[in-house]
């Protein structure tokens, strides 16, 4: 029997660090997925394909009759964590030992802010969970999924997770979300190229709220303030312009508090600088930062925006909000 499953990318519109202190965030999952095959094997080990990885480097050694190849295992390992995590807390959860392959192909570019790491997991889980006969819910699988996050990252809000699972527009706060109405978010994100690790960034952001409680605290709780504020705005009866006008002014007011907590970088403040001056009515982090995503709110601009993140060297993606979570896409006997 074969299982494949896939999961969303999303975008945090509001909140991301700040969720992890137990404040608010807004998030929506976006159309670029993970697709996970899963089967059984039969020497009883965890087996994974991770095709769109890059190895960290390669030696390669031969003589005559031999030939030896060695990389940085513990980079390779250490890559594979969230996939590795994932299922054994699906093999625990069923009881099980059993081997089983998982082979992953991905839509999400890594360490962009676009929560690769959840999606992963999310659809390994699915798949995994699906083979072995567990009939888990989107809610349970989400639940899982920040399980796993948490093994790797040490910390994680379950945010990326429960959008991934869930799918759409959700408003979300200590592990219990809502789904918000669907609004026609006219959205460009800009890829700087170069990635972050949420753990590490997670981890940034710790440091400085321990040596310094009394300044990161306000900074949390105003981080906290914007998005109950997005939130009346996005379920009010203004019309839609006012609605982008103050939703594009609550995004510049939530990057500048993530840029005080030291987690933006200049090719993302060159994206969202030039996303400004373009015309977008707002423009931010996406994510953990340090590299990975921005994204920008600009009605009737989304061109002007696009080409302006081309100019400024990044890679601009016209994106839609996606209302499927995780998906089972294939079972075969
Ligand atoms: N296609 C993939 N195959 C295997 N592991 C992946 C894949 N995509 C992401 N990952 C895992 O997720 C990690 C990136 O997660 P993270 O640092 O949270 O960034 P983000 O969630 O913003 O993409 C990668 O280093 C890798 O461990
Ligand atoms: C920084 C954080 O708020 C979001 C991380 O998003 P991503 O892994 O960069 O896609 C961490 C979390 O919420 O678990
Ligand atoms: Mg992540």
């Amino acid at each position: 029997m074969r299982v494949l499953a896939s999961a969303p990318a999303k975008i945090i519109l509001f909140g991301e660090h700040s969720v992890v202190y137990g404040k608010p965030a807004i998030a929506a999952a976006i159309d670029l997925r993970t697709y996970v095959w899963a089967e059984f094997n039969k020497n009883g080990r965890i087996r994974i394909e991770a095709k769109d990885i890059k190895i960290p480097g390669l030696t390669v050694s031969f003589s005559e009759s031999e030939i030896y190849f060695e990389t940085d295992y513990g980079k390779a390992a250490e890559v594979l964590s969230y996939v590795r995590e994932a299922i054994n807390l699906v093999l625990e959860e069923a009881g099980k030992q059993k081997g089983v392959t998982v082979s992953i192909t991905s839509q999400i570019p890594v360490g962009a802010g676009l929560g690769s790491s959840a999606a992963v997991a999310v659809a390994t889980i699915g798949a995994v969970s699906k083979l072995l006969g567990l009939e888990l819910t989107k809610e349970e699988v989400a639940k899982l999924g920040h399980k796993t996050e948490l093994l790797v990252q040490g910390a994680s809000s379950g945010i990326d997770p429960t959008v991934s699972a869930i799918g759409g527009f959700l408003y979300y706060e200590k592990g219990t979300f809502e789904e918000l109405p669907a609004i026609e978010l006219p959205i460009v994100v800009g890829y700087t190229g170069s990635s972050g690790s949420t753990k590490e960034l997670v981890a940034k952001v710790r440091r400085s709220f321990e040596e310094m409680p009394d300044i990161i605290t306000p900074i949390l709780n105003s981080m906290g303030k914007v998005v109950e504020k997005a939130k009346e705005v996005i379920l009010a009866d203004y019309d839609k312009e006012i609605k982008f006008q103050l939703l594009g002014q609550l995004m510049n007011i939530n990057h500048g508090l993530l840029d005080a907590l030291g987690v933006s970088t200049k090719s993302l403040s060159d994206l969202v600088y030039a996303s400004r001056e373009a015309g977008a009515l707002g423009a931010k982090i996406t994510g953990a930062g340090g590299g990975g995503c921005m994204y920008a709110l600009a009605p009737g601009k989304q061109s002007e925006v696009a080409t302006a993140i081309k100019i400024a060297g990044g890679m601009p993606m016209i994106t839609k909000i996606s209302r499927e979570g995780l998906r089972i896409e294939e079972v075969e006997e």
